[in-house]
């Protein structure tokens, strides 16, 4: 057991397909989306509730809620994005900040030992203030151009994760940013564990094969 409570090999195999969504990504109703995505063996969620077309207040919570519950009946953690009070509030499995976000170390505090703590690095520098911070794992990208983030950082493409590697982060690590089914291979030889996804899957003609795909890849078999 880590000092964070979650082993860091149960957060290396949650992190394998991470599913993030938001209301605004989706192209029908949210809660039909993520109970596809799980039919399909998502790994972790992501309540991403952002942007012009995002919901808030009452609605947002209702949401997560709704979401939450969804992730408990399949035992997939349940991470909320940005709103460390919402993630407070409803007991949630853990909370993913940016470096823009609220200090991670101020987010681990508050939460206690036994959450997950997910922070965006985009340097070996912001890694191992992440670590130092406590968090369970770093989210790398955008590894590829990506829609779903309209101030997103430049593409570090796949050897951003080799760098971070390289320079012996040993912390678990998941890319982000325009991960296909095409592409989600690449990510894992760089030294990933895991994918972000948000389009790939919420705009997919079958969200659950999309899910089942990304699982498949991420597991070593390969590309299907
Ligand atoms: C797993 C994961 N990695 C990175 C991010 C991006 O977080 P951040 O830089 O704070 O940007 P927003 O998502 O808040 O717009 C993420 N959300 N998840
Ligand atoms: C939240 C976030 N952070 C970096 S890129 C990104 C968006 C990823 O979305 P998509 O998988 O659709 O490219
Ligand atoms: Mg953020």
């Amino acid at each position: 057991m880590s000092r964070n409570g979650m082993d860091s090999e149960k957060v290396r195999a949650a992190l394998r397909v991470y599913f993030i969504a938001g209301s605004q990504d989706c192209l029908q109703n949210p809660v039909d989306v993520l109970k596809q995505a799980l039919a399909g063996g998502i790994t972790m969620f992501q309540f991403r509730e952002k942007g012009k077309a995002a919901r808030t207040g009452e609605q947002k919570l209702e949401l997560a809620k709704e979401l939450q519950a969804l992730c408990q009946s399949y035992g997939v953690p349940f991470i909320v994005n940005d709103d460390l009070e919402l993630a407070l509030a409803l007991d949630a499995d853990g909370v993913h900040v940016g470096q823009e976000d609220e200090l991670a170390s101020v987010v681990r505090e508050r939460m206690g030992p036994d959450k997950i703590l997910g922070v965006s690095a985009h340097t070996a520098q912001e890694a191992r203030q992440a670590m130092a911070d406590g968090a369970d794992y770093i989210g790398v990208g955008p590894i590829f151009p990506t829609q779903s983030k309209a101030d997103a950082k430049e593409v570090k493409g796949p050897e951003g994760i080799i760098e971070f590697r390289q320079s012996g982060i040993q912390l678990p690590i998941v890319g982000i940013g325009g991960i296909t089914l095409d592409n989600a291979h690449l990510v894992m030889q760089a030294g990933a564990d895991g994918v972000s996804v948000i389009s790939a899957i919420t705009h997919a003609t079958s969200i659950e094969e999309s899910a089942k795909r990304f699982s498949h890849i991420t597991s070593g078999n390969g590309i299907l």
